[in-house]
């Protein structure tokens, strides 16, 4: 499959509130790793950075231990990072193995962070290398992103009017004018976040009814609400609590 016209039009799950869609969340993406790994499938997953998404993947530290997952065999990507210092508590993979708390056996080969600005010169240098990467793993189909909404509609680190939301022939682009800090970002493309088995939105917060009403409206363009742009061959689903439902 490869046009987005072809693909199934959004769900909308809504939850009673930020903990009750994190539990939902984490319980639907052990289901669908378990799945995955009895078809014998290794599954490659995208996670993203954001309030919300501490919240899921401390349920996933809590529930995944007692699940069917091999969590060796789960390969861990991110849809964007923050180009900060390794150790800055703003970097994206740094809040997720700390909500993971360790209750996770990951294979550390298998955890594919983005260069911090300890690791890579620039910006550019951390995309080329994540890029390399990703095509050096023969990676690039997630079986489940998850995607963080800001409340301009940004996923990842694509930003509303941005020159990255054009890039076409790359897999990662750098960013070095943010307006949400820090200014210097790296970024998964459109290109590369449009072979996903399924893409979920992870949205919690009154603050992002807005973007979501309008993400959900027919013909909102993608450089307006960067969210649009980005679904799932599958399925795209979008986990709401009731406040960013709230504009619905
Ligand atoms: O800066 C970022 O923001 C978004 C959304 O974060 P939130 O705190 O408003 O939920 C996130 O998805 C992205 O990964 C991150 O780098």
């Amino acid at each position: 499959m490869t046009g987005s016209t072809e693909r199934p039009a959004p769900r909308v799950e809504v939850h009673v509130d930020a903990a009750d869609l994190a539990t939902s969340v984490a319980g639907e993406l052990i289901a669908r790793l378990e799945d995955a790994q009895a078809r014998g499938e290794e599954p490659q997953i995208g996670l993203t950075g954001g309030s919300i998404a501490e919240h899921v993947h401390r349920e996933l530290g809590r529930m995944g231990p007692s699940s069917e997952v091999d969590w060796g065999r789960v390969v861990l990507w991110w849809g964007d990072e923050r180009f900060v210092a390794a150790d800055s508590p703003d970097r994206n993979v740094g809040q997720a193995m700390a909500a993971f708390d360790g209750r996770l056996a990951f294979d550390p080969a298998k955890v594919h962070a983005i260069a911090s600005s300890d690791d890579a010169g620039s910006v550019d240098e951390a995309a080329a290398a994540y890029s390399a990467l990703l095509r050096a793993e023969g990676a690039g189909f997630f079986e489940v992103l998850m995607l963080g909404v800001g409340p301009d509609g940004h996923v990842a680190s694509l930003f509303p009017g941005s020159s990255q939301l054009d890039a076409t022939d790359a897999i990662a682009v750098g960013v070095t004018d943010s307006p949400k800090p820090p200014p210097e970002r790296v970024t998964l493309t459109y290109e590369a976040m449009d072979h996903c088995r399924a893409v979920w939105f992870l949205v919690s917060g009154e603050e992002k009814a807005d973007a979501v009403a309008r993400a959900l409206a027919e013909g909102t363009d993608k450089h307006d609400i960067p969210a649009v742009g980005v679904s799932g061959e599958a399925e795209t689903i979008w986990f709401l609590d009731r406040a960013s439902a709230s504009a619905l």
